[in-house]
């Protein structure tokens, strides 16, 4: 095994980054822990399979579940078939939860841990680039219902990260792309040599072997661990992080889910962008820097224009809106992050004419 480097978040918990740290997993499970559940993404079955093993093999009760994948795992029927089992198997508040697979399952898992017995432990063992560098990391848990995405979940710190390099070499590219969209987002509102490394180095940066994609993993990482130690409960700063997805989160519903979640923060990263051009908050030349990083990642930066009405009845639903206020993160300049409140909708249609394709 390469060597491997932690990030502390706040005196908490670690995310423990390299390769081949998925081995370390089974022994780090916390004192007193008798039963443990293990869910994953269907294709992660072999990993979770070896550590399901090593945990019986450590005289615990393990049940191990397959997930439906990606977003048909976070759904209240999931949630709720996980918490009879739980209840079946007499799982107490010293039994834990592990979760194996992308964001998706990191999240669902996460809200079935934060949920039974009001609240139990999870481990998080994110596979996917998105789940490391996002998802698994920062306590936010949840599920989707039929008006939006993520509208039910909880706060609910884990007890420990693994993200294990060498499994993103399975990894689709177009999922390692999405899971760049985050990366990117963390250069644009906090850490500027994010969009350096991925403007010099593009081909490296999509490459999961490579020296670039592992320090952007840890970057992207420390920008996440140094938001949710200030401010876990998004009263404020932690806003910055939700950076394009009050439109990005529009599309996934609009699409049924459909489109990756990091595609659709890519567009929405472009139309906060041009909503930031049009309220005068910054110039072209900003807005271009992110058609031309996100485009060089292979990601979307334009939306099928005529859905203007019904994104924006979806937007209206975003957790950062108050009363009828809608409200964008928005840049002043790279890693100056402020809002814009209420913005009149003829702003809101100008930008999204600007990101129709
Ligand atoms: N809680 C948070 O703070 C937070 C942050 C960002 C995103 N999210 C959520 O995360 C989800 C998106 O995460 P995602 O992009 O990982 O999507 P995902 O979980 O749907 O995973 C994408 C695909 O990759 C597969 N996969 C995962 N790891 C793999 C591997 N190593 N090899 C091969 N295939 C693999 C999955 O099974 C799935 O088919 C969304 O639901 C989003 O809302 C949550
Ligand atoms: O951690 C956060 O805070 C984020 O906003 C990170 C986002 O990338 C993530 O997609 C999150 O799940 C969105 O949260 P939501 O509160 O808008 O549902
Ligand atoms: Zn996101």
């Amino acid at each position: 095994m390469t060597e491997h480097s932690v990030i502390r978040v706040a005196d908490g918990y670690d995310v423990v980054i390299g390769e081949g740290v998925l081995a370390q997993v089974g022994g780090a499970l916390p004192t007193g822990t008798a039963r443990v559940l293990v869910v994953h993404a269907p294709v992660m079955e072999p990993q979770a399979g070896d550590l399901a093993a090593t945990f019986d093999a450590q005289g615990l009760q393990t049940q191990i579940v397959a997930l439906p994948d990606a977003e048909g795992a976070k759904t209240a029927q999931v949630a709720a078939d996980l918490w009879a089992r739980l209840g079946q198997a007499g799982f107490t508040r010293s039994d834990v939860v592990v979760a194996v697979g992308g964001g998706a399952t990191t999240d669902l898992g996460g809200f079935v841990a934060a949920t039974w017995l009001r609240g139990v432990q999870v481990v998080q063992v994110p596979t996917s680039l998105l789940g490391m560098v996002d998802a698994a990391v920062g306590g936010k848990t949840g599920i989707n219902t039929a008006e939006g995405k993520n509208l039910v979940g909880s706060f609910h710190p884990p007890h420990s990260v693994w993200c294990d390099l060498a499994v993103l070499r399975t990894l689709p590219p177009a999922d390692l792309a999405a899971g760049l969209a985050e990366v990117v987002k963390c250069g644009f509102i906090r850490d500027p040599r994010i969009l350096d490394l991925v403007e010099q180095h593009p081909r490296e940066a999509v490459d999961p072997t490579s020296a670039v994609l592992r320090e952007l993993v840890e970057r992207a990482v420390q920008v996440k661990a140094d938001v949710v130690a200030v401010d876990l409960k998004e009263s404020s700063l932690r806003e910055i992080l939700n950076y394009g997805h009050t439109f990005g989160h529009a599309i996934e519903q609009r699409e049924h889910y459909t489109w990756r979640h990091g595609d659709a923060v890519a567009v929405g990263m472009v139309y906060a962008a041009e909503l930031a051009r049009l309220v005068g908050l910054i110039g072209a030349d900003l807005v271009e820097r992110h058609r031309r990083v996100l485009a060089s990642l292979g990601l979307p930066t334009t939306y099928p224009a005529g859905h203007f009405d019904e994104l924006l009845t979806v937007m209206r639903r975003d957790k950062k809106t108050r009363g009828s206020m809608l409200r964008f993160v928005a840049l002043e300049s790279v890693g100056r992050v402020t809002r814009i409140e209420g913005p009149a909708d003829d702003m809101l249609r100008a930008a999204y004419d600007a990101v129709s394709s």
